[in-house]
């Protein structure tokens, strides 16, 4: 199937049809996503959290992103992909933001960057990268790269005012040029209003069943990633388990000389080298 652009994903939105969206963070990961028929891949900073083992995602830097999205890239040759931008690869200056976004797309062939945030200065980056002719999507509510200001991973817009502070966010973040805002961590009734009240596709994450599309952590879908389990997360099924047992069947099997079979996993030799070859053992 040929890839989803943007006005693809307009059609959806305008025909009620939903956008599927998952992170991956490696080729084997993004081929099946791909083959699975997935709409759009996030390759996520959760990479850092996931795939590499840190607390946060602060420590996750570019190169870190621009070397999964490539594999990634690889993986999903025909699917939407989106870079998300590390935490302080866009927040000091509209500059940096503009280079570290124009690396995605230079370097890993992404097709959107996604950075977090709804403040003054965030809409005059997501206008700088977007004039720069690079799609970006925007990220408010549960944002990972604020949790010290948010005071942890906690849902956001619970009380009133907070949700509307929320919807003006997102109708700046579209004013300033954004293709698509993912919306995460709030309660059912945010995310429908903000998709209601949105020109351009609205996708979420714990956002309830209004948006316009679903995103889940694919680690945490497939049961892979056990550190923690937000309340949004769906487990359709259990590779964690099923790979620990992997392990451990091997790892008993070699020790108790089960594995290899020498008829079915080992190399030949013929009977002529064997002979030849003792006989030189011998010698
Ligand atoms: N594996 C993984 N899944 C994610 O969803 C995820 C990451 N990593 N890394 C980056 C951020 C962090 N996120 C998180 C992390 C924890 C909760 C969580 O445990 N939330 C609790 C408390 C909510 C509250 O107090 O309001 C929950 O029960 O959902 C939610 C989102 C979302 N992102
Ligand atoms: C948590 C999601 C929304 C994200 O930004 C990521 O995977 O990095
Ligand atoms: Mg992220």
């Amino acid at each position: 199937m040929a890839k989803k652009t943007i006005l693809d994903f307009q059609n959806m939105v305008s025909k009620g049809e939903k956008i599927v969206y998952l992170t991956a963070y490696d080729y084997l990961t993004a081929k099946m996503q791909e083959k699975a028929g997935v709409d759009m891949i996030l390759v996520g900073d959760s990479l850092g959290m996931v795939s590499l083992g840190y607390d946060t995602t602060f420590p996750v830097t570019m190169d870190d992103m621009i070397r999964h999205c490539q594999a990634v890239r690889r993986g999903a040759p025909n699917t939407f992909i989106i870079g998300d931008m590390p935490y302080m690869s866009y927040q000091a200056s509209d500059v940096s933001a503009i280079e570290n976004a124009g690396r995605f797309i230079k370097e890993a062939a992404s097709d959107c960057v996604k950075l977090e945030g709804g403040g003054a200065q965030i809409l005059n980056r997501i206008q700088a990268i977007s004039g720069a002719g690079i799609l970006v999507m925007g990220h408010i509510g549960l944002t990972p790269q604020f949790m010290g200001q948010i005071g942890g991973y906690k849902a956001q817009g619970k009380t009133a005012q907070a949700a509307m502070s929320l919807i003006r966010q997102a109708k700046l973040i579209e004013e300033a040029g954004a293709c698509s805002i993912l919306v995460e961590g709030v309660p059912t009734a945010v995310g429908k209003a903000i998709a209601e009240q949105a020109g351009i596709p609205i996708l979420g994450i714990g956002a309830g069943s209004f948006t316009h599309g679903q995103l889940l952590i694919y680690a945490d879908m497939v049961g892979f990633y056990d550190n923690f389990t937000p309340k949004f997360v769906k487990k359709y099924a259990n590779i964690g388990e099923t790979l620990t047992n992997a392990f451990r069947e091997y790892t008993m099997e070699v020790r108790e000389g089960q594995f290899p079979v020498d008829t079915e996993h080992t190399y030949k030799m013929d009977e002529k080298e064997i002979a030849e070859l003792e006989k030189l053992l011998a010698e």
